[in-house]
């Protein structure tokens, strides 16, 4: 497929309404998971993006069926399904390729997965994996390629050493087989956490503490057939807030899923952007103040991403170039990934005022003017940065390695132009 590259006419004002799409990164999970039971399973709301489109094709390889049978409709039927080698250049493609360890080791007893890929945003470790899936009875093996077995897991009182979100789930729905009671303690409970193991209850299986710290279940379950819809992108619904707010426009995002947003607006509401709630929709006003709130005292302030229910780390990009367009100053503190701050230098050049003080911290001074500039998308969540960033600026803005943008958000400039944008995605869309 020929690399995608979007041309984007910046300064440009939007209004209007949209909606987000499914949790990307709760429908790859449960995705992996329809594999656990050898009934049929119907999906909606599944994002159409090529990280659903990889794992689709993944759970063909072992011998499901996979049928989009609306645009966001996938029916996965994994009547029978063999632990075959998986395509390494498909698995390569994506992270959420060893989330299939979880289901695969319970329904074959033993996977040997290829190393999975994914954003490059700093080390993405998988010991935390390792860990869980050994002490619910599995042997681990990690060479050039990782190879779980378990001639029967077993439920166990496991202690995460972080709270890793693919680890959570993978542990999570291997426990669902697992015979006797286990306990995931310092488990991530993020939306996409949470929307799995409601799936799984809906599968059939007993799960207590669901967006909690502590999981329990019951297991092994029976697993029948379910109907199940993804819940709405957090992370979109972030990325679209402060879309509005860089070009001071009015939107309202529809059935935005304002139950898990409550973090994200307090980050927001930090560089003096407030959204107002009316049911399930989100309202971003045009007139916002854009003023950092300094900390009590004057003193400088910090917004930090942590695990959930705190501020999301895939929305630090985001608030970064949204930052460039306030007044005042701010500690961007990312915590969590060590490489994901390195594209500030694109927004630099940009015009930004952006000091980066290590991989973890950069200082925003703004507000500043961006001009429009060529940059290259290294991953997700700072392509949509600089999607951003490109629709604010005065002038034309390229984006080259578009795909990246395109893991994770649907059909985004198609989305974005109805609302007002001009960006134009080379090759077009048919
Ligand atoms: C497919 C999928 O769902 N991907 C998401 C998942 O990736 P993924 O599951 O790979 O991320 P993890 O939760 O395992 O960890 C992310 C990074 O944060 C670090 N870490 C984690 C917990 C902690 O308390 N302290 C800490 O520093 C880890 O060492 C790692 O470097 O969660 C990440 C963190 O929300 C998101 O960016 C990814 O979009
Ligand atoms: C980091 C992300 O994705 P992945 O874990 O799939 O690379 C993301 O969704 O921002």
């Amino acid at each position: 497929m020929p690399p995608i590259q979007y041309i984007v006419e910046g300064g440009r004002r939007l209004s209007g309404t949209i909606e987000p799409s499914g949790n990307k990164n709760s429908a790859l999970p449960i995705i992996a998971a329809a594999l656990l039971t050898e009934h049929p399973v119907v999906l909606t709301n599944v994002p159409r993006i090529r990280d659903t489109e990889t794992l689709v094709e993944l759970c063909r390889s072992v011998g499901a069926s996979a049928e989009w049978t609306g645009r966001n409709t996938l029916q996965i039927h994994a009547k029978e399904i063999r632990a075959a080698d998986l395509d390494p250049e498909l698995c390569a493609r994506i992270r959420a390729s060893i989330l299939l360890a979880g289901p695969l080791l319970a329904r074959c007893g033993e996977v040997a997965l290829p190393p999975p890929g994914g954003d490059v945003i700093g080390r993405r470790r998988l010991d935390t994996h390792f860990l869980a899936f050994e002490q619910l009875g599995a042997t681990v093996t990690a060479t050039h390629r990782l190879e779980f077995r378990a001639s029967r897991l077993k439920g166990a009182d496991v202690f995460l050493d972080e709270p890793s979100v693919t680890a959570t789930e993978n542990a999570l729905v291997a426990a669902v087989a697992a015979r006797g009671t286990t306990y995931l303690r310092n488990a991530a409970s993020e939306p996409h956490v949470q929307d799995l193991a409601n799936f799984l209850v809906a599968l059939g299986a007993k799960i207590e503490g669901i967006g909690t710290n502590t999981i329990i279940v019951h297991g092994p379950a029976t697993l029948g057939s379910a109907s199940y819809a993804i819940q709405p992108d957090h992370i979109e619904v972030g990325s679209l807030i402060g879309l509005a707010a860089v070009t001071r426009s009015p939107l309202r995002i529809a059935r935005a899923g304002v139950e898990h947003l409550r973090s994200i607006r307090m980050g927001f509401e930090r560089l003096g952007i407030v959204c107002g709630v009316e049911g399930d929709d989100l309202v971003v006003p045009s007139n916002q103040t854009m003023k950092i709130h300094d900390d009590f005292g004057g003193h400088v302030p910090k917004l930090e991403d942590q695990p959930w229910p705190a501020f999301p780390a895939d929305l630090m990009s985001i608030a970064i170039v949204t930052a460039t367009q306030c007044d005042g100053v701010i500690l961007m503190f990312e915590k969590m990934f060590e490489s994901r701050m390195f594209f500030v230098d694109k927004l630099i050049a940009m015009g930004g005022r952006i000091v980066l003080c290590d991989p973890h911290r950069a200082i925003v001074a703004g507000p500043s003017r961006l001009r429009g500039a060529p940059m290259t998308s290294p991953d997700i969540r700072a392509g949509m940065a600089m999607l951003l960033a490109a629709v604010c600026a005065e002038g034309t803005s390229t984006i080259n390695n578009a795909d990246q943008i395109e893991r994770g958000y649907e059909r985004i400039e198609e989305r974005l132009n109805a609302l007002g944008a001009r960006i134009k995605r080379i090759p077009a869309r048919s």
